[in-house]
């Protein structure tokens, strides 16, 4: 199978993006991009989503007029802390998606990453899913995520990240090969300390101010 994978280049992603990734943004305004950023991406990865024509009237005439077609809510699942920001964002644009929560932190010798907390709705195997964590360093993280979710045999589910490093997503598909990635941003590569070059730094900590 041939790894997806979808760069999202709109012009309001790449600048938010930027601001984002500099040293100096303050905690608050990294937080606002976050939240600014998830709604755009969210737009983009829903391009997709099917849609029916039922029969409306408007104040001057009838018509069949476009809705979505899903009867069961998309379920966000945000890998914590930082797919957090993501989610906030995503919940804009979709008010009444589900949301699933997976605690993961990445250990920092070995990047082996270690689950904390789970909760995701009790129907996932009906449901389409969405895998929200801004970084894919390594692709430990959200391997784990998807391994814990397919557990649960969604009907479908899609990996979106702000930043991927290349080795994290080759990791990811030799795992998922069925899972596409959604990123704003392919980078060059990780650090020694298994960081992304350039990167935009521990964004769990940006996000809430925690170094
Ligand atoms: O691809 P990987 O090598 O697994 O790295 C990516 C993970 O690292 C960060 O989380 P972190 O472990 O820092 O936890 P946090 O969100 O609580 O800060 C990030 O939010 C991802 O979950
Ligand atoms: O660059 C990185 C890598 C992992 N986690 C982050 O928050 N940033
Ligand atoms: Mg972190």
């Amino acid at each position: 199978m041939t790894a997806q994978v979808t760069v999202i280049d709109h012009p309001f992603v790449q600048h938010k993006l930027t601001l984002m990734r500099q040293f100096d943004t303050s905690t608050a305004k990294f937080r606002q991009l976050m939240k600014e950023v998830g709604m755009l991406l969210a737009y983009e990865v829903t391009r997709d989503l099917p849609l029916k024509y039922e029969p409306i009237k408007t104040p001057i005439a009838p018509m069949n007029a476009p809705m979505l077609a899903s009867e069961k809510k998309m379920v966000v699942v945000s890998i914590m802390r930082a797919g957090q920001g993501l989610l906030d964002g995503i919940l804009e644009l979709m008010p009444s998606a589900r949301v699933g929560h997976i605690g993961l932190y990445r250990d920092p010798s070995t990047y082996v990453a270690i689950e904390y907390y789970l909760k995701l709705p009790h129907d996932v195997e009906h449901r389409d899913i969405l895998v929200v964590d801004p970084m894919l360093a390594t692709g430990n993280s959200a391997i784990a995520a998807v391994d814990r979710i397919k557990e649960l045999g969604p009907v479908s589910i899609k990996f979106l990240c702000l930043l991927a490093a290349p080795e994290g997503m080759k990791h990811f598909h030799e795992h998922h090969p069925d899972v596409p990635i959604y990123t704003a941003a392919v980078d060059e590569k990780l650090d020694e300390h298994g960081y992304i070059v350039p990167g935009l730094g521990d964004a769990g900590d940006r996000l809430y101010g925690t170094k």
